[in-house]
């Protein structure tokens, strides 16, 4: 049992979902054989009130109500509002240690990423204390974000009420999950894209437009074309030889096919193939973006000149002439600088699709 039926809000990353249990709940008979603790399912709902300017807090408490009637009669609902960056992700290693049958990001892609990164620790999968081994917790989203990419792979919409009957008709698939190294030698898992450069850049330019919701990344990219080279990169792929691309714009490595707020960049990538989908803009001019934007979005752009993709199992990423200033990101968060190393965990997380 993790929580109690009542929404409980944790401002802290550590609660104690079992001291919950017998406070919020009255099991009888039944907590004291031990068998309560898994009859109703626990569901640990992360939610960032921040997300989409605020607009994620609010759709929230208007959906809290339908949530409890849909949910509520088989899980208990536990509500956990984060109170700053990182946190989804201390929340959610917490909920897994002690037993969430599901874990649920409430919020856009940044949000999603810290919690797939609270499904891990020192790049393990977080083990459940008071569990069977072959339990584990499952990956849900209710997307409520600017851009809610991640999302869009599987046709989604920013529809909270659609997202709770995924949650109620409780149908899962495996997920891959990218891992990325970065600078500092530090392991990060995402699961949408990770990207390099100029698309990262813009990003990380992004990430302080979000008030103008969906024009962020219109501002992020213009900002990120000020005092921007394409650069020649080394690239390894498997394991192989390092390979050398002329004047990189940006490489982008899918395990789902959307950034940017709608973007199909790696549109070839499906989060259950068990690869990464890599696509590498080379020597695009700003007045490329101008002609080529619409094939962009549609997820048209393979076919170009100047447009390279395979699929790996693992890249690693290196300027061909030291710099320290090629931008990093993952699921649209800053991560650092070149150089970098990607690859895949196959079948990692059951999703609640
Ligand atoms: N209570 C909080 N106050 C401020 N920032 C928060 C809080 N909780 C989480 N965050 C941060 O807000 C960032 C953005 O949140 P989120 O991804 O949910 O919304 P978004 O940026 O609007 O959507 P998207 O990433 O889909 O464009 C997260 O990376 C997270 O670190």
């Amino acid at each position: 049992m993790v929580c109690g039926i009542a929404a409980v809000t944790m401002p802290k990353p550590s609660f104690s979902l079992r001291a919950e249990q017998s406070s919020a709940l009255d099991l009888s008979a039944d907590a004291t054989s031990g068998l309560a603790s898994h009859s109703r399912r626990d569901f640990v709902f992360v939610v960032n009130p921040k997300g989409a300017n605020g607009r994620t807090g609010k759709e929230w408490k208007k959906l809290l109500p339908y949530l409890r009637t849909r949910l509520g009669g088989h899980c208990n609902i536990c509500e956990s509002i984060t109170s700053g960056p990182s946190h989804a992700m201390d929340i959610t290693r917490e909920a897994i240690r002690e037993g969430a049958d599901a874990v649920i990001a409430v919020g856009g892609d940044g949000t999603l990423h810290e919690v797939v990164n609270g499904f891990f620790w020192a790049g393990n999968l977080v083990p459940s204390l008071d569990r069977r081994p072959e339990h584990s917790t499952a990956l849900g989203l209710i997307p409520l974000g600017t851009g809610s990419d991640f999302a869009r792979t599987f046709g989604w919409k920013n529809d909270p009420y659609e997202a709770v009957e995924r949650i109620v008709r409780g149908f899962k698939s495996k997920l891959d999950v990218g891992i990325i190294t970065g600078q500092s030698g530090e392991q990060h898992f995402f699961i949408n894209v990770a990207d390099i450069h100029l698309s990262a850049k813009a990003g990380y330019y992004a990430s302080k437009f979000k008030r103008f919701g969906n024009l962020c990344y219109v501002f992020g990219a213009l900002r990120a074309f000020i005092g921007h080279t394409n650069w020649d990169l080394k690239v390894k792929v498997n394991g192989g030889e390092w390979e050398v691309f002329h004047k990189v714009t940006a490489l982008c490595i899918g395990n789902a096919k959307f950034f940017g707020g709608g973007m199909k960049i790696t549109p070839t990538a499906d989060p259950s193939s068990g690869n990464l989908e890599v696509v590498i803009l080379q020597d695009f001019k700003w007045y490329d973006f101008v002609l080529k934007l619409h094939k962009l979005y549609k997820g048209t752009h393979l076919s170009e000149r100047n447009v390279s993709s395979r699929s790996v199992k693992s890249i690693e990423v290196a300027e061909e002439m030291c710099r320290d200033d090629i931008y990093v990101q993952s699921d649209g968060e800053h991560l650092g600088f070149l150089p970098t190393k990607c690859s895949i965990l196959p079948a990692a997380i059951n999703f609640f699709s």
